[in-house]
């Protein structure tokens, strides 16, 4: 038993350091003073094992200090170890980051339970020192809570929806960033196909969606600063994810000692070059801004945001939350959340095609009975074979294996636990969209289990990979979208092929994404229903 073991290694631990400093020390009483010492450790190592637990879920017993960390060292496959815990454990336990606890909620009654009828406890986000540095404090949307985030989602969406997002003018942005990738990618790969790096391309395409929602901004693929741009955003992914943030978070002041604080330092430099970015996008508004706009439809969501806060001004109102900081965190999370977990699908996605070239022939198969030239929103319910391949991409890619983590609003007493305020909870998505109980061999990329008998698409409840309840993911329907018609033209117009020995392995950061790869792209050619990309 892992308590038994870890009061026992402590026991002979700390009776062996005690001897050692009496001895130094040259020290008399020693009897008393060491039950005196047992006493302390044992009181702490109970309270640690067995009394802080008590009031939470059960799960793998913990460590003294570093919790279940040192579960996760050496583990290729993080999905692996959280499925053997659901499976020892249930749908809700407990992981212990070191001195916290993370209840993950594991099976879809609890999640629905915890996260849609009791959405007002289990909707708010953690915010600590790595947080607070980089979002400047409560500031943007992903980190924030109460009214401020209500306001400023609510904000978001709506204009967002006002630019088309699941509507013809959102298609179009797509399908004319969709057709510049296709004709870099044609005039890359040449005639007979070239081996190319997608990766940096497809990033241009979907980091030109986004710029353009949000500033009226697109690149040219070769735009140099574009994919410096997409490399912070990789960058940061990474660096956030690193152990040593745990230190910065619990004890703040390591952040400032040298040596100690190399990735500390590495983080605040990707910050304040995106700041940088962000600064320049808002001043050239600024500079832009003529009064008449306010009667205007706004044209990203840069002038919605300042055409909002005239109108206010004008009509007396209150300007809530609404401020120049806000405006440029708010910019910030939108250009990371919108760009850094579609890329990465994406990422996935070409990927998987490669490795499983039967799945990429029968997509094709399909896209070609539709027999136009450009893959179209309207044309998505004579596709299901398509869409159930994105799912299983989704689904295989699982890219946040770990949830944005929610925390507990107030203190709460559910099933037998005890919440307090501030502790750590989240759906976790992952567990669900692998596990072997909804999902047969769920290693397998298999796009046919989204299949029903009569070959339309099924809907299972488990595959959330925009999770859900009121932190559900914001840009659910633009990033459906991108995937759709992004990968539905390429398949369309491409083959893509990797060598055998190009892994699936999954490297870890805030999204896990694939090991950088390149594969040889080839431009379809005659079997196929048309010649050229449009
Ligand atoms: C394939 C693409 C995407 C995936 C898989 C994805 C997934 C997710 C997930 C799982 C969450 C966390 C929800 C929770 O806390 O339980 C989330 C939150 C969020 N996503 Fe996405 N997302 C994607 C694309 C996008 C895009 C394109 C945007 C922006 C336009 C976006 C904006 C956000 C925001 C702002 C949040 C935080 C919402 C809040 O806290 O209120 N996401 N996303």
């Amino acid at each position: 038993m892992p308590s038994l073991r870890n009061a026992i290694l402590l026991t002979i631990a700390t009776t062996f350091l005690y001897f050692r400093i009496m001895r130094t020390l040259n020290f008399d009483n020693y009897m008393a003073t060491y039950i005196y010492f047992l006493t302390c450790i044992t009181l702490y190592a109970i309270y640690e094992l067995n009394y802080k637990r008590r009031r939470l879920p059960n799960g793998p017993v913990p460590w003294l200090v570093a919790g279940n960390m040192p579960s996760f060292i050496n583990v290729n496959n993080v999905d692996v170890l959280f499925q053997s815990w659901k499976q020892q454990y249930g749908g809700i336990f407990t992981v212990w980051i070191g001195p916290i606890p993370l209840v993950m909620v594991s099976d879809l009654p609890t999640i629905k339970k915890y996260f849609i009828q009791h959405a007002d406890s289990f909707s708010n986000r953690w915010r600590n020192f790595v947080t607070d540095s980089i979002m400047e404090g409560s500031n943007g949307i992903v980190q924030i809570d109460g009214n401020k985030w209500r306001e400023q989602r609510r904000f978001a969406l709506h204009t967002l929806r006002d630019f088309g997002v699941g509507k013809p003018l959102m298609e179009q942005m797509i399908t004319l960033e969709v057709t510049s990738l296709m004709n870099h990618m044609e005039k890359s790969c040449g005639l007979d196909g070239k081996e190319l790096h997608l990766c940096p391309s497809i990033a241009v395409c979907v980091g030109n969606i986004i710029n353009n929602m949000l500033f009226g901004l697109r690149f040219n693929q070769d735009n140099s600063y574009m994919h410096r741009l997409h490399q912070l955003l990789d960058d940061q992914s990474h660096t956030v994810m690193q152990p040593i943030m745990g230190a910065y978070i619990a004890f703040p002041v390591t952040s400032k000692i040298p040596i100690i604080n190399g990735e500390w330092n590495r983080l605040m430099g990707i910050k304040n070059e995106l700041l940088e970015f962000l600064e320049t996008q808002i001043e050239g508004h600024r500079m832009n801004w003529k009064d008449e706009m306010i009667e205007q439809e706004p044209e990203d969501l840069t002038y919605a945001y300042m055409i909002e806060v005239e109108k206010r001004k004008r009509n007396g109102e209150d300007v809530g939350f609404f401020d120049d900081q806000q405006l440029k965190m708010l910019l910030l999370d939108l250009f990371f959340a919108g760009m850094e977990t579609t890329v990465t699908t994406l990422k996935w996605a070409f990927l998987l095609m490669a490795k499983n070239q039967k799945v990429q022939k029968n997509v094709q198969a399909e896209l070609d009975s539709i027999g136009q030239p450009m893959i179209e929103i309207q044309h998505r319910t004579r596709l299901p074979y398509v869409q159930a391949t994105i799912n299983e991409i989704q689904r295989i890619a699982n890219i946040l294996p770990i949830n944005l983590l929610r925390t507990v609003a107030e203190d709460i007493e559910i099933d037998g636990y005890n919440f307090k305020k501030g502790d750590l909870i989240i759906p976790q998505i992952s567990i669900l969209m692998n596990d072997p109980e909804i999902f047969e061999n769920p290693e397998e990329f298999n796009p046919s289990r989204f299949l029903d008998e009569d070959n339309n698409v099924k809907k299972i409840d488990e595959f959330l990979p925009f999770s859900i309840g009121r932190r559900q993911c914001l840009g659910e329907s633009l990033a459906r979208a991108e995937l759709y018609l992004v990968f539905a033209n390429l398949i369309q117009n491409f083959n893509f092929e990797v060598a055998d020995d190009v892994t699936t392995e999954r490297v870890l950061g805030l999204t896990v994404s694939p090991v950088e790869y390149s594969c040889k792209i080839t431009r379809r050619g005659l079997d196929h229903n048309q010649n050229s990309v449009k």
